[in-house]
């Protein structure tokens, strides 16, 4: 494996370590450590099956995992899925979730919840989405389309809206589970520039897709999965040139 995995210095903004996904005999991921570091686009790749949705549930604490997940610090992994959106830690699902009913504006107002009273009387009083846009509109060039429903939008668009929930409310780290899928080349370049984006400002991104060329273009490290472990870790170009990546994408016995 190469060394780039290890010799990041200083605590990363997300840890996952020694994470361990189980449904019942199956092992969808065995003992996967992962980090993210602040402002970082992490790729994660492997072939159908190899667990990376299962990483991406677990994480977010929508499937029950052993290891640990931590956040600035902050272990969320045995808090529900709210309280770990809550401390910053969002997600995007591939089938895109989004109401159909709702605006692209409300749509994005929904994700981001009111606590307590406060949040109580806002929505007795119908004021919860009528609120200032979400910051994260803008910065996706989505303000235009904000009072559009999701089916007045292209499928890149509607991508695009997904990506606006999981920012919204200022998410520190952003799981992306194949957002580009369905996008043509010309979208997918352009949600590449989007990704590159969004991990400015010291946001840390985690990036599945099965678009090899945007995972490579678009991260500063790829992981690897196959058979739910970490086979390699390392920069695009060392990735591109790992025997073992290109052998279980060929579907060859793993290089030893
Ligand atoms: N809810 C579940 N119950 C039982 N097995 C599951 C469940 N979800 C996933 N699996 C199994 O866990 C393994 C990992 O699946 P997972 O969906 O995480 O892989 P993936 O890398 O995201 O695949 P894809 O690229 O096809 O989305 C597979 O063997 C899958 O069949």
């Amino acid at each position: 494996m190469p060394s780039s995995e290890h010799d990041r210095g200083g605590a990363a903004l997300l840890e996952i370590r020694d994470l361990t996904v189980r449904y019942g005999g199956v092992v969808a991921n065995d003992g996967v450590n992962l980090a993210i570091d602040r402002g970082e686009v992490v790729g994660l790749i492997g072939p159908n099956g190899a667990g990376k949705t299962s990483l991406v549930d677990a994480v977010t604490g929508f499937t029950a995992a052993d290891g640990e997940v931590v956040l600035d610090g902050r272990r969320l992994d045995r808090l529900p899925p709210h309280r770990r959106r809550r401390a910053g830690l969002a997600r995007t699902w591939q089938a895109g979730e989004l109401f159909a009913d709702l605006t692209v504006a409300d749509n994005v107002a929904v994700a981001v919840q009111r606590r307590g009273w406060a949040g109580l009387v806002a929505d007795v009083l119908g004021r919860s989405a009528r609120t200032a846009p979400d910051p994260s509109l803008e910065m996706l060039g989505l303000l235009d389309d904000a009072d559009r429903r999701p089916d007045e939008l292209s499928l890149g668009r509607q991508r695009l809206v997904g990506v606006a929930r999981a920012l919204a409310g200022g998410s520190s780290v952003v799981l992306l589970d194949e957002p580009a899928a369905g996008l043509d080349t010309d979208e997918s370049e352009a949600f590449g520039d989007v990704v590159r984006t969004m991990a400015t400002s010291g946001r840390g991104v985690l990036l599945i897709d099965h678009d090899m060329n945007l995972v490579l273009n678009v991260c500063d490290r790829v992981y690897v999965l196959d058979f739910g472990r970490v086979i390699a870790c390392g920069t695009p170009t060392e990735i591109r040139a790992d025997a073992a990546v290109v052998a279980a994408y060929l579907g060859e016995e793993p290089v030893a």
